[in-house]
């Protein structure tokens, strides 16, 4: 039987004067993940929070932390997130001058490491470093700002990747991030991922709601044999 399919909803959707609030109806709906897209006003160019308000965070939930650097040179704030409870860091190929030293760096601070593909990059960049990552993060919106319209190239960008991780026989999961809905987030699984971000999609509206019916749909994935 194939992994679980994982829901992690964007905090970038939030609203921000009810975090805590947000989180709460994402229990409720038993979703597994937070997404948490920290950025730097560079590499993106948006800034939104960083390790002390994850920090605070993590007091209000158990669910698993994934936190997407939009970050350049990350390597630099490792311990920062380590220490703040994140369970998953995920960094930007186009970041890293080192990109294996900061893969290590993640693994050997005890976290989950994920490897992050603007929709204008290769996979082959990835090559020599999909041994070493525990998750490929296929951006489908260009980084920096939530609600923006899915781009069908990633599909194909999904698939490529998903071929790469089976012949290889390799443990990597692959996170889907930008315009992802109700709508188009079958094809996405389809095409082989098995982590699904979703803002705008989760968050504009009744949250729990949304959440549910996200996690329905792979329920029903599940039961149908398409699980991944
Ligand atoms: O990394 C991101 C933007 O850089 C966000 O995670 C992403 O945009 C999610 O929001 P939405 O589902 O609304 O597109
Ligand atoms: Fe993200």
């Amino acid at each position: 039987m194939g992994k679980e399919i994982i829901l992690s909803p964007s905090l970038l959707s939030v609203d921000f004067a009810h975090i805590a609030d947000g989180i709460k109806e994402l229990d409720r709906a038993e979703v597994p993940a937070l997404h948490l897209d920290v950025m730097d006003g560079a590499f993106v160019p948006n800034i939104s929070f960083g390790a002390p308000v994850i920090k605070c965070l993590r007091k209000e939930t158990n669910m698993i932390f994934d936190v997407h650097l939009m970050v350049e040179e990350p390597v630099r704030y490792i311990d920062d997130f380590k220490k703040a409870g994140a369970d998953w860091v995920t960094v930007h190929a186009e970041c890293c001058k080192h990109l294996h030293r900061t893969i290590t760096a993640i693994k050997e601070a005890g976290m989950k490491a994920g490897v992050a593909l603007n929709p204008a990059t290769p996979v082959s960049v990835i090559d020599y470093v999909l041994d070493e990552v525990d998750m490929v993060l296929v951006m489908s919106v260009n980084p920096g700002f939530g609600g923006q319209s899915f781009i069908p190239s990633s599909l194909r960008k999904i698939v490529e990747v998903r071929k790469l991780i089976d012949e290889r026989n390799l443990d990597v999961r692959i996170e889907v991030d930008g315009g992802v809905n109700l709508k188009n987030v079958g094809e996405v699984i389809k095409s082989g991922a098995d982590v699904i971000v979703a803002g705008s999609a989760v968050f504009n509206g009744d949250i729990y709601e949304n959440s549910t019916k996200f996690m329905e749909k792979f329920r029903e994935r599940g039961s149908d044999g398409a699980e991944r």
